[in-house]
């Protein structure tokens, strides 16, 4: 298990979208460690989801870190709207450009952490050199477009592969598609320890609900008893 901390990220993919403000503040209220903002463009992705302007809209609810997945291809003319916006850790697609390098140091040029993410038919070696221009590794356990779909369970060896490749540099692996606190135990063994949970957490759309899923995942997560 990593010796990292242990960070949940709900995504708010699958929060009601007409109070979406209110779904932020309930998360966090429900002890969510990141915001997780799933950007689409129905391009890279066959889906569409939203911009950088409701996520500026969103920014006022909460101080806690904006985790932005940009599933956008090309994604660099984005990068400085989304800094400016509000986005504490930016995640760009290894296949969604060419020039994954420059992509990754324009990033931090703006100040922000740098992120890069694997689809699952993408090998851990897409990365090998450009480690160390990153500050997260995310490893896609769906294909990226939609949430609600089931953790390939093939993700868990890709997990290992990457912790190995990441070995004791200061960087998370975060995992991303059909997280639940029924495999987050396995995730966690793998070396994962940023959870991003959209549909286990939202499910229902009911605030009361979502600080129990998120201790739950954490518990699993952590090896203790929710
Ligand atoms: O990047 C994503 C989809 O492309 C989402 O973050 C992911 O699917 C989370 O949703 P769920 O937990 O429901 O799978
Ligand atoms: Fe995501």
């Amino acid at each position: 298990m990593t010796t990292r901390p242990i960070r949940i990220a709900p995504s708010i993919l699958s929060a009601d979208f007409a109070r979406l403000g209110d779904e932020v503040k309930a998360i966090v209220d429900g002890g969510a460690d990141y915001i997780h903002v799933d950007v689409m463009d129905g391009h890279f992705v066959p889906n569409i989801s939203f911009g950088a302007v409701v996520m500026k809209a969103i920014r006022a609810v909460t101080d806690k870190p904006f985790d932005v997945h940009l599933m956008i291809s090309p994604v660099d003319a984005y990068l400085a709207e989304f800094a400016k916006s509000g986005a504490d850790i930016i995640t760009v697609h290894a296949e969604a450009g060419v020039h994954l390098h420059r992509t990754l140091q324009a990033i931090r040029a703006l100040g922000k952490k740098a992120g890069v993410a694997l689809n699952p038919a993408t090998p851990v070696s897409a990365i090998q050199h450009v480690i160390d221009d990153v500050d997260l590794v995310l490893v896609m356990s769906v294909n990226p477009g939609f949430g609600g779909q089931s953790f390939i369970p093939e993700s868990l060896a890709k997990l290992r592969q990457a912790k190995a490749l990441i070995g004791g540099r200061d960087i998370d692996l975060e995992v991303d598609g059909g997280v639940t606190a029924n495999n987050a135990r396995a995730i966690a063994d793998a070396g994962a320890n940023v959870f991003v949970a959209g549909s286990s957490v939202y499910a229902g759309n009911d605030p009361a609900t979502y600080a129990d899923r998120i201790a739950a995942i954490r518990a699993a997560a952590t090896g203790r008893t929710a």
